[in-house]
């Protein structure tokens, strides 16, 4: 008889290092062996260094990558990670809409962790009127989380306010990355809201080092893999957060500088 995996989307940019965006997905549905597949909606140049160039797909082509999937796979669950620009939204959602691909993931992708903007500021109301909605899980860090539920974020009792706020925009489930900015701190903070209401707190080891791209992508990765595979949500956010430690604690030397995670993590310590 023939294997079967579960089938996950992704419907990010490329970024042609292989750290974060789409090839990051994709390292995380394999390492969870989930099959991936991908609709491209902007490809990114860069390295370790940074991001140098980017462009958007035509919207006819990314119509013609959903109906192609739609045609002939099975997809589960699916997740988005960089979309660029407001029309990109829209094409993304008029397809998400269309077809049934499952619980969706949506990583509102602003700017990466070393400053590149991937989002034009005019796409910011899309992005909260139309995608959010949608969402089954939504996982901003600490900037997106401020900057969508338009607040400052100062203790835990703001990051739930931040949850509560993306939460009435229309996203079932939330989860706000805490900050992870100074090497004087000895946690991260991740808070999770429920779509019953509940809430509840992911803990790990700061862990200080400059190979580190990818992180959000992989998480949200790796919740689209599990809610493929028909886990919880809590359980595919609990999953996915033990697989993005474990990638980031065990450093590989790939790239001079910001280099990316450890998608062999998982194999290397069983
Ligand atoms: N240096 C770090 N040490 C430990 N955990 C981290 C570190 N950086 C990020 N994380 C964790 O990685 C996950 C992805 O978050 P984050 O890096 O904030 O996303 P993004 O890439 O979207 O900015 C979160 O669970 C976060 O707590
Ligand atoms: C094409 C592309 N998409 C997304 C990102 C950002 O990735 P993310 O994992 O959200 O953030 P970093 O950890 O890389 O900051 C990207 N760089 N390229």
């Amino acid at each position: 008889m023939m294997n079967q995996y579960p089938q996950a989307l992704t419907i990010a940019g490329s970024d042609s290092d292989g750290s974060a965006g789409m090839q990051a997905d994709l390292h995380t549905f394999q390492a969870l062996k989930v099959h991936g597949a991908s609709v491209i909606t902007a490809c990114v140049a860069g390295n370790s260094y940074g991001i140098h160039d980017s462009v958007t797909m035509p919207l006819s082509f990314i119509n013609q990558e959903f109906k192609d999937l739609a045609d002939d796979y099975q997809i589960r669950a699916a997740k988005t990670g960089m979309l660029g620009d407001s029309d990109l939204i829209n094409t993304v959602v008029d397809n998400y809409q269309q077809y049934d691909f499952g619980p969706l993931v949506v990583d509102p992708v602003i700017i990466t962790k070393h400053g590149a903007m991937l989002l034009e500021q005019s796409a910011f109301d899309t992005l909260k009127t139309k995608l959010i909605p949608l969402a089954t899980v939504i996982t901003p860090n600490f900037y997106e989380a401020q900057k969508l539920a338009d607040m400052e974020i100062n203790n835990d009792h703001d990051m739930l306010t931040a949850a509560e706020k993306l939460r009435n925009m229309g996203a079932r489930n939330v989860m706000v990355k805490g900050r992870h900015d100074s090497d004087d701190q000895e946690e991260v903070k991740d808070l999770v809201l429920l779509e019953n209401g509940d809430t509840f707190w992911l803990t790990g080891k700061y862990f200080g080092t400059d190979r580190k791209n990818g992180t959000g992508d992989t998480l949200s990765a790796g919740i689209a893999a599990e809610l493929a595979k028909g886990n919880s949500v809590t359980e595919a956010i609990k999953v996915a957060k033990a697989y993005v430690d474990r990638a980031i604690q065990n450093e590989i030397l790939v790239g001079h500088k910001f280099g990316p995670i450890n998608h062999w993590a998982t194999e290397d310590i069983d």
